[in-house]
């Protein structure tokens, strides 16, 4: 049997529309119970994530995740059936009660990406989302069951499917935690 990674990601990237601003998503409830957030913005540094800790679709061993400015995230329809999660997690990944996806992940406590809410595009009925740009935590989905053996045929999927692997975030989003990290020490810059 075929390793199924991310319907996304199996199926082969579609690349996004540049121009896109924004759209709605939905969870997976029915009619008029479905939990509907509004961007008004395009997703950023979207990414196929291994964490244990984000939405999959079924089957999925990746969950595929991007960030938008929390100002631009709006719970626009059934925002009562939202629930934290995991109320000790630095994201807060706000799911619907009743059908468990994740609608969007707010972090309020310090941190170099507060401001940026975590959220998964193909919840929405609409193309031009950017597509997958690295694969980040890729290890990590030997801790939901995955045998270990199994990961260099899932490292070469992804760099098939176009993907750069990391086991932690990408050199992008670490250096910018560093930086944040830099400027709290009072380091930054410090040696050149
Ligand atoms: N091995 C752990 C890793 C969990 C983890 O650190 N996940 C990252 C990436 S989530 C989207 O990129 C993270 O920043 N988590 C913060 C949080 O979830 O609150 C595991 O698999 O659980
Ligand atoms: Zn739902
Ligand atoms: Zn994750």
């Amino acid at each position: 049997m075929s390793l199924k990674l991310h319907p996304l990601i199996d199926n082969g990237l579609s690349k996004g529309d540049s121009n896109k601003s924004g759209g709605k998503l939905y969870c997976k409830c029915s009619g008029s119970k479905r939990v509907e957030v509004t961007l008004g913005d395009n997703v950023a540094f979207n990414h196929a994530c291994g964490c244990s800790k984000c939405w999959k679709p079924e089957n999925a061993l990746f969950s595929v995740v991007g960030v938008v400015a929390t100002d631009k995230v709006n719970a626009t329809a059934n925002k009562d059936k939202l629930e934290v999660v995991d109320k000790n997690a630095v994201i807060l990944r706000n799911a619907c009660k009743d059908c468990g996806v994740h609608m969007y992940g707010r972090i309020e406590q310090d941190h170099p990406f507060k401001g940026l809410d975590f959220v998964h595009a193909e919840l929405s009925e609409e193309n031009g989302w950017q597509e997958p740009q690295f694969a980040a935590f890729v290890s990590s989905i030997i801790e939901t069951g995955v045998d270990p053996e199994k990961m260099d045929e899932v490292r070469s999927k992804l760099q098939g499917a176009g993907l750069t692997t990391y086991d932690c975030l990408s050199p992008a989003l670490m250096d910018m935690i560093a930086t944040a990290a830099a400027k709290k020490a009072g380091t930054f810059k410090a040696k050149m």
